[in-house]
């Protein structure tokens, strides 16, 4: 295999007639990483990767892999290749022929073609299939051909659209595992386009989060979760509480309360200096129920929701100009003095888990 090599995106925009797909993204991507592009559906990760793969032109700016700039070079010479959420398999070609095709177009002599064909079915444990067409193998099957034809190339880097979404649950995660052992192996560099934050936590050495055709945070999984950098990363990653309040000077340098609409200032002291109203996370698992603690910061409200999930239950409370406010609390916690929907709770937290948001993804920093 190729060195892995560096993908420097660099200030790339993407128009489709008056459309702003993809908006002065800069990001750089070390060789060997997997990274995946997360985000919801139309913020401009497919068109970002199309863009790496060349399946795109590029408005403006520029695209490197390694020393070459690829920006204006067709697929087949960037030294990436992409496999398709669909797998794009030919139907009417057997394992070897389908593995073989890229080699076939570059015009390689069939014997060579098929023994590199069949090495790279071996490395995918599908040599016992190679005669076979591709609707006589299950989807997973099905997944690693789709492998196996685009790592043939030798490529710097794979291109992978939404490679898992055809899965059924079970077997997606089977096939997450292999997917994560195989970049390991290979050590070249993985782009995963995903909507899922389960799957881009399991997977990325980087997470790229993408919302409206911008980055709003690119960093590894439990930076992106434990310090979400804006309100939209925090959201999307779920499991926190996003709420509005104002950082506020005090002696002891800067303090976070929280100011619920139309509420009071909670464990204020009347001399701190009251500084900009700003968004403020708090995980869903660092809230606690009871008294407010000497430095604990809550508010007391209504349960309008529980739910029971096994080894935790999930309270959703209203209250102090807070719609929907979740706790989740161990299942031994719960039981030990079970609340009901419509009960009065006080809800708590540290200072230390409050976490200040920036207001746009324009703050993204490598
Ligand atoms: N060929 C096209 N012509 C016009 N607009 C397009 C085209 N392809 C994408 N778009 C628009 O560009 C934006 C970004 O699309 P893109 O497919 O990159 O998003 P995505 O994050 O990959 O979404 P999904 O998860 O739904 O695939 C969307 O508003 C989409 O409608």
């Amino acid at each position: 295999m190729n060195k892995a090599s560096e993908i420097d995106i660099a200030s790339v925009t993407k128009l489709y007639g008056a459309t702003t797909a993809v908006e002065a993204i800069s990001i750089k991507i070390p060789g060997g990483t997997y990274c995946c592009l997360l985000g919801p559906s139309g913020c401009g990760k497919t068109s970002t990767l199309r863009m790496i793969a060349g399946h795109e032109t590029i408005t403006s700016g520029d695209i490197r892999l390694g020393n070459t700039v690829v920006t204006d070079l067709p697929p087949a010479r960037r030294g990436t290749a992409m496999m398709f959420q669909s797998y794009a398999l030919f139907p009417h070609l057997d394992l070897v022929d389908n593995v073989a095709f890229s080699l076939k177009m570059k015009g390689a002599p069939k014997d060579e073609r098929r023994a590199k064909a069949m090495k790279m079915l071996e490395l995918m444990e599908l040599q016992a299939y190679a005669t076979r067409k591709p609707a006589q193998l299950s989807g997973g099957q099905q997944q690693r051909v789709a492998l196996a034809r685009a790592l043939i190339t030798n490529p710097q880097a794979l291109l992978l659209d939404e490679p898992l979404s055809a899965l059924d649950p079970f077997l997606k995660v089977r096939m997450r595992a292999e997917l994560k052992k195989l970049q390991a192996s290979l050590g070249i560099t993985f782009v995963h386009v995903t909507h899922s934050q389960e799957e881009a936590m399991a997977l990325a050495d980087v997470i790229v989060v993408m919302n409206d055709g911008r980055i709003e945070q690119a960093a590894a999984p439990r930076q992106v979760f434990e310090r979400p950098a804006t309100a939209f990363v925090a959201r999307f990653m779920g499991n926190h509480n996003v709420i509005s309040g104002r950082t506020v000077e005090n002696r002891g340098g800067t303090m976070t309360l929280v100011v619920p609409q139309g509420g009071r200032f909670i464990a204020t002291d009347p001399t701190d200096e009251i500084g900009e109203t700003a968004d403020l996370a708090i995980r869903t698992d660092r809230v606690r129920i009871g008294m407010a603690a000497r430095d604990g910061l809550g508010f007391t409200g209504t349960i309008t929701n529980i739910e029971y999930r096994g080894a935790s239950v999930k309270i959703s409370v209203a209250g102090a100009g807070i719609e929907d406010f979740i706790a989740i609390l161990g299942d031994s916690e719960f039981f030990a003095t079970p609340v009901r929907i419509g009960d009065a709770l006080h809800l708590c937290w540290n200072q230390e888990d409050v976490i200040v948001l920036g207001r746009t993804g324009s703050e993204f920093h490598q």
